[in-house]
């Protein structure tokens, strides 16, 4: 079933240019792009090419000077305010690239049972704090007190009890290190399984490729390329768009290969 169904989106900001004339700034162009239950769609690009304005347009968090046009579906409904302000935190939920987002007034114990809609709220939060190795004290803790890599793991566990049928992850594993970066990735193949939708936004292909059913290539506000997941492989054979092959080869585990070749040829 189609969970998510993004048809033609594009976004673009009022700008003033420097004669304080307005102009129109595009920044995603004519994307489309479905996720189905239980699926898990990665999207790539380098620093600017709009994952997030995707994330916040998914969400309705785009800030006041954006335009938008192209229809966003859920669930075969249109994702209008007034249906995003039921579906967010419920059926729709966010990892936020920034972990400013957490309440600087709450315990993170109490944020996480908030956001477990299903299920006994306090075990569903020992449970994942256990499973992200969170000692149990954190739960007493204030963001503040957190490092910024316990702070993230807070954000993950928030959208793991929540239940939700969709969940966007922006950049969800910067700054963690590999134990806890492959833990997250469990996480997200566990609730994939249960049936929910993830859109995994990251800068991290390999991760991508690791767990996403599809990985889907932004290049400066442009879906230039969708491709199995299957197909990241080896020096990229199988993969027919060449920036998405370029960007595959240059992980620094492919450079390594390349420049032993060379060396090799010398
Ligand atoms: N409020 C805004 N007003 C004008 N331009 C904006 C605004 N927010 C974002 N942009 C522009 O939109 C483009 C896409 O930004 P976005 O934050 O989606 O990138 P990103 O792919 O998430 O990058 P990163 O990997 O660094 O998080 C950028 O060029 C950015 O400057
Ligand atoms: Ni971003």
């Amino acid at each position: 079933m189609t969970l998510l169904d993004i048809r033609d989106l594009s976004i673009s900001f009022a700008m003033y240019d420097r004669w304080l004339r307005q102009t129109t700034q595009p920044v995603i162009q004519s994307l489309s792009l479905s996720l189905e239950a239980g699926e898990i769609v990665a999207v790539v690009g380098a620093s600017g090419s709009g994952k997030s304005l995707l994330a916040h347009a998914i969400l309705g968090l785009l800030p006041q000077n954006a335009s938008v046009a192209g229809e966003i579906m859920f669930e075969g409904k249109p994702l209008t305010a007034a249906a995003l302000s039921k579906l967010r935190g419920s059926k729709i939920a966010l990892i936020p690239q920034s972990v400013q987002y957490l309440d600087p007034l709450m315990t993170v114990g109490k944020q996480v049972e908030q956001a477990a809609r299903i299920g006994q709220p306090k075990a569903l939060r020992q449970s994942i704090f256990r499973s992200f190795r969170l000692p149990e004290g954190a739960a007493k803790l204030y963001p503040f007190q957190l490092s910024g890599g316990m702070a993230r793991r807070v954000l993950v566990s928030t959208a793991a009890v929540s239940g939700a049928r969709l969940i966007i992850a922006d950049e969800p594993t910067p700054g963690l290190d590999e134990a806890v970066i492959q833990e997250t990735l469990r996480i997200f193949q566990d609730l994939s399984a249960s049936g929910a939708a993830i859109l995994f936004i990251t800068h991290d292909l390999a991760a991508a490729a690791q767990i996403a059913d599809r990985v889907a290539v932004l290049r400066e506000g442009r879906l230039v390329d969708i491709s199995p997941a299957s197909s990241f492989a080896g020096m990229g054979e199988a993969l027919s768009h060449p920036y998405t092959r370029a960007l595959w080869q240059a992980l620094p585990q492919h450079q390594f290969i390349e420049a032993v070749g060379w060396n090799d040829e010398a």
